[in-house]
């Protein structure tokens, strides 16, 4: 799998493993990522009349003096402009040593138009805000509006976070190496790398295998294996049977965008659970929905008694309330018919934000034993209303956010955004980058959430569910692309629901 994501540390550790098991040691590393990125800058910029190359102090600079030696030697006009100098007897000072070309101070930097920059200043080092020199580079290099190839971050883009510090390079292109790290997929580093190539410079899969890393970029390869296929003999209650609760008379609309995606995911029966007020709006939009009534908990039971749903979705204009924790505690709660089993339960909107005045009640009811999975899909400000200490961390990621959280609540963490973090308390964590802005529309939360219960509902793991459903829903959207409302998104998942159901059927 190369769909790892190594932590800057992790980085370091792969290479150290890898210079112990040799051939390669670290100048040999070094040479491989230079050749990775002048290969990259020949192909990409055949006709550019000028390289400027910026090499920092680190091991960053020396890809860089690797960079500038490979293409003076192809007869490309370059200059090395550089920030400090590689501390003796590093791989970065032998790849100076190496160059032909004499240094000149980052402070003078200038370009010309028609020729390219390659960023080599920091990478995975980068440990304080890009300050004097470095900040005014990056000034420059904007105002010139030239193509920046970056070495395996844009300097300024820190590799664990995607936090910008200071001020950031942003590139065209991103060579990194070995895999990617997660500030190639958090915003706003994102979105400062351009197109992100990954090159292999000799740190074999067995390395990485060794690292035991946890952190993934979402994508089929992470739960290909565990996405349903309905068997020849499948009959509809086989196929999971999913229920999704109903706000009131003028709050129906969310709850049925989600079981109509819980539908389409494959769940064979959907039942709608309303209250006793809406149960005729309801119906008027109902067809191959069913729909009950469900007003409170001696309801819940009875239908679970009775029906053998296997996963809720609670929460999608559902109303904030003492009503609404009830619903959430009864859910989690073991007060089920013997014999009943539910594979998950999906929390969302309102069932997030009725436990802000007490969140621990909520996770309390979670990490007893014999809770049900629990997947819960914040976006920002719902993340911020359950977990306000961790919300508030400065020096935590979004990704190290949705693993706390995860932890805390003992639940499957969607922290949903342009970069949705999907961490299990397991300790495993995705970061979904295939997503698009057309998402961003009223009511299409509420068809993600109906998207993972129909997955749980079909016997998918809940973390595995939560990553599957994050990025069938953000390709969906990404196909339909301008004028995605979320009325369309059910109908939408159908072609990428058919692509996955193909490779799997393939892979068997
Ligand atoms: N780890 C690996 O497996 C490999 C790493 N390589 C390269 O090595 C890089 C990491 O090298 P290093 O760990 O030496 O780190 P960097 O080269 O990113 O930076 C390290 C140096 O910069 C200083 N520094 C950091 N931020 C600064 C700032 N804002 N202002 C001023 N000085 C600052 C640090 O104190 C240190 O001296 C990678 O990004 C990659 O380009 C490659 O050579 C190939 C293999
Ligand atoms: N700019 C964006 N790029 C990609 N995905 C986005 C973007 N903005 C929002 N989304 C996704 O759209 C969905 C919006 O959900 P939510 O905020 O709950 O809205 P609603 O409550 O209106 O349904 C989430 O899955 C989120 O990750
Ligand atoms: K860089």
């Amino acid at each position: 799998m190369s769909n790892e994501l190594l932590s800057p540390a992790q980085m370091s550790e792969a290479d150290q493993l890898t210079i112990a098991a040799g051939p390669l040691d670290g100048y040999g590393l070094m040479q491989r990522a230079g050749e990775a990125v002048a290969t990259k800058v020949l192909k990409r910029y055949p006709a550019a009349t000028h390289v400027h190359v910026l090499c920092g102090p680190g091991n960053n600079g020396g890809d860089g003096y690797v960079v500038a030696r490979i293409l003076a030697g192809c007869g490309v006009g370059t200059t090395i402009w550089a920030s400090g100098t590689p501390r003796p007897e590093t791989d970065a000072a032998l790849a100076a040593k190496q160059c032909p070309l004499k240094p000149r101070p980052l402070s003078g930097f200038d370009a010309e138009a028609g020729s390219i920059v390659v960023d080599a200043l920091y990478g995975a080092g980068l440990s304080k805000p890009l300050s004097g020199d470095d900040a005014k580079a990056v000034d420059t290099a904007s105002a010139l509006r030239l193509p920046v190839i970056a070495v395996d971050l844009p300097s300024g883009v820190s590799g664990a976070s995607g936090e910008i510090l200071g001020r950031a390079f942003r590139a065209d292109i991103t060579v990194t190496f070995a895999r990617k790290k997660p500030g190639h997929l958090l915003l706003p580093g994102r979105e400062r790398c351009g197109e992100i190539v990954l090159a292999d410079i000799g740190i074999g899969d067995g390395i990485v295998a060794q690292l035991a890393v946890s952190t993934f970029e979402n994508g089929p390869d992470l739960w290909l294996r565990q996405f349903p296929v309905p068997a020849v003999d499948a009959h509809k209650y086989k196929r999971g049977h999913v229920g999704v609760f109903s706000g009131g008379p003028s709050a129906t609309g969310a709850a049925r965008l989600s079981a109509l995606a819980a539908a389409r995911s494959g769940a064979g029966a959907v039942t709608v659970l309303s209250p006793a007020n809406a149960m005729q709006v309801n119906a008027a939009h109902l067809t191959s929905i069913m729909l009950r009534k469900a007003d409170d908990s001696v309801d819940i039971d009875e239908f679970i008694g009775e029906r053998r749903p296997s996963a809720f979705v609670l929460g999608p204009g559902f109303g904030v309330g003492e009503r609404t924790r009830k619903f959430a505690l009864a859910l989690l709660s073991s007060a089920l018919p013997r014999d009943t089993r539910i594979d998950g339960l999906v929390f969302d909107a309102d069932a997030i934000t009725s436990f802000r005045e007490a969140p621990d009640v909520l996770f309390e009811a979670s990490r007893r034993s014999d809770a049900s999975a629990l997947v819960m899909t914040p976006h920002d400000g719902e993340f911020a209303r359950l977990f306000p200490g961790i919300a508030g961390d400065i020096a935590a990621s979004k990704l190290d956010k949705a693993r706390l959280a995860a932890v805390r609540a003992n639940a499957v963490i969607v922290y949903k955004g342009a970069d949705t973090v999907i961490a299990s308390p397991d300790g495993r964590a995705a970061i979904n980058a295939n997503g698009a802005p057309w998402l961003a529309t009223a009511g299409s939360g509420d068809v993600l959430s109906g998207l993972t219960a129909g997955l749980l509902a079909q016997g998918m793991p809940a973390f595995e569910a939560a990553c599957a459903a994050v990025w069938i829903h953000t390709e969906a959207g990404s196909l339909f692309g301008p004028g995605l409302i979320a009325e369309d998104l059910p109908l939408a998942l159908v072609p990428v629901l058919r692509d996955l159901v193909e490779a799997r059927t393939a892979a068997r």
